[in-house]
């Protein structure tokens, strides 16, 4: 298996730059006439197979919508992710993980780990405990060829408090963790698997020209990003960025036709990207 960060390229060059969120909101589960249950949750989560698997690049299901039903609903993510990772659809698992050692180990197995039953083929982790603590995510990753996306600039305005300050010798937090996920990268051929995550809400973005990986940008649609503001922070990166829209998709549904219309219309306003 080629590393992550090239599987990307790939996809993203073949089926559009784009990543499609399935993000199992209560409201949007109501909208598609389904039940606030597991069972809803589960048919949700079909419909999203169906209309995105083999179409986009990479698909990311948000773990706090499956968490929230406890098991069942960690079981029907479970299914979720074996099938579009089985039929070669990338899988993002947003977890945003961030902990400390043996603990941090463990979460970088759970997500990133062959063996793992939740083995995705990349996990977003939160830096915030310090970028040295997602060494255990960062090494597995490497070694089973798997992705990890770093929070760099969130989407979130309460972001700011924390990525917006300062370090002793003036960079941003945010900016010490895109040159931390840099020095992962150095060498990689095409693209490296270390991301970071910046938000397409911003209205400035940490100078990403010498990351050499892929830059989600959550924030599109239902949060007020566009992709004009893509462009804009991505700067001369236009290559490595990754749009992520999860509810400016997912209201198209149930249909299928339609999802992939909402689809197929979103890529056509990021071709700029690949172009
Ligand atoms: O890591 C993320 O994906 C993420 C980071 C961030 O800064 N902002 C952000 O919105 N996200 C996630 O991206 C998705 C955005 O959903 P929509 O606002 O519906 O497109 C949600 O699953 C968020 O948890």
């Amino acid at each position: 298996m080629k590393p992550f960060g090239q599987r990307l390229a790939g996809a993203l060059a073949h089926r559009g730059p784009l990543c499609v969120g399935i993000d199992p909101h209560p409201r949007l589960l109501a909208d598609w006439g389904l039940t606030v249950d597991v069972d809803g949750l589960e048919t949700f989560c079909e419909l999203c197979v169906e209309a995105f698997d083999g179409v986009v690049a990479i698909v990311k299901p948000q773990v706090a919508f499956f968490e929230v039903f406890g098991s069942a609903g960690i079981a029907v993510l479970e299914r979720t992710v074996e099938v579009l990772c089985s039929s070669g659809t990338l899988v993002l698992a947003d977890a945003k993980r961030g902990d400390i050692g043996s603990t941090m180990d463990a979460y970088a197995r759970t997500w990133l780990s062959s063996d793992s039953p939740l083995c995705s083929d990349a996990v977003t982790v939160s830096p915030y405990l310090g970028f040295g603590a997602l060494a255990p995510a960062l090494d597995l990753a490497a070694e089973t060829r798997r992705g990890v996306f770093v929070l760099a600039a969130t989407s979130n305005p309460e972001g700011a408090q924390v990525q917006q300050a300062r370090v002793a010798d003036g960079r941003s937090v945010a900016q010490v963790m895109v040159d931390e996920a840099a020095v992962r990268n150095a060498g990689a051929d095409v693209l490296g698997s270390v991301g970071v995550v910046v938000g397409a809400t911003l209205t400035e973005a940490p100078d990403l020209s010498a990351l050499h990986g892929p830059i989600l940008m959550p924030g599109v649609g239902a949060q007020g990003g566009t992709p004009d503001d893509v462009r804009r922070l991505a700067g001369d990166q236009l290559r490595a960025v990754v749009p992520n829209v999860s509810r400016e998709v997912l209201r198209a549904g149930p249909s299928v036709s339609a999802l992939r219309d909402a689809v197929a219309r979103t890529v056509d306003g990021f071709a700029f990207l690949q172009a």
